[in-house]
């Protein structure tokens, strides 16, 4: 099993920022929240500081760690780890992804998200009230 982070980048509107995985990566053109693999000895925590450095150019700051889904139908089994996060400095530039996409809440469930990514979407908008 391999430990993913991932970031529900919230803005001032409330709206959460969704990334859409490129033609050439693994699950092409699914939609997901931006993160990557938990290298060893590296936290979830300063992953996700990474990754979204790298895959966005932009500095977040967590605001609370959200329940692990585990997907286990792909391989290798993937334990996803998501955090709500602000966006604290810099410009978004993508490296990795086909685009992104500003979501308010009420339209997430319009987006194509990757298997592992639903239980998420769900907790949240649980966590709403919608
Ligand atoms: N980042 C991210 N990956 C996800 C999500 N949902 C989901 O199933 N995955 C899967 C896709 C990939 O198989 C794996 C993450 O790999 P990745 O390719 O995005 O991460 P990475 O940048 O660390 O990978 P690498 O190219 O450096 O090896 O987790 C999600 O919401 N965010």
């Amino acid at each position: 099993m391999i430990d993913v982070s991932c970031a529900l980048i919230i803005n001032h509107y409330g709206q959460v920022l969704a990334a859409q995985r490129s033609s050439v990566m693994h699950l092409p053109l699914k939609w997901e929240f931006p993160g990557g693999k938990v290298e060893q000895n590296e936290s979830a925590e300063d992953c996700l500081i990474r990754e979204i450095r790298e895959e966005l150019g932009i500095e977040i700051s967590m605001l609370k760690k959200m329940t692990p889904s585990v997907y286990t139908q792909g391989k290798p089994v993937i334990r996803l780890i998501p955090f709500q996060c602000t966006w604290v400095g810099g410009q978004i530039s993508l490296t990795e992804h086909a685009a992104f996409l500003w979501v308010s809440p009420a339209a997430l469930h319009e987006l194509d998200w990757a298997e592992a990514d639903l239980p998420v979407v769900k907790e949240y908008l649980d966590s709403l009230g919608l």
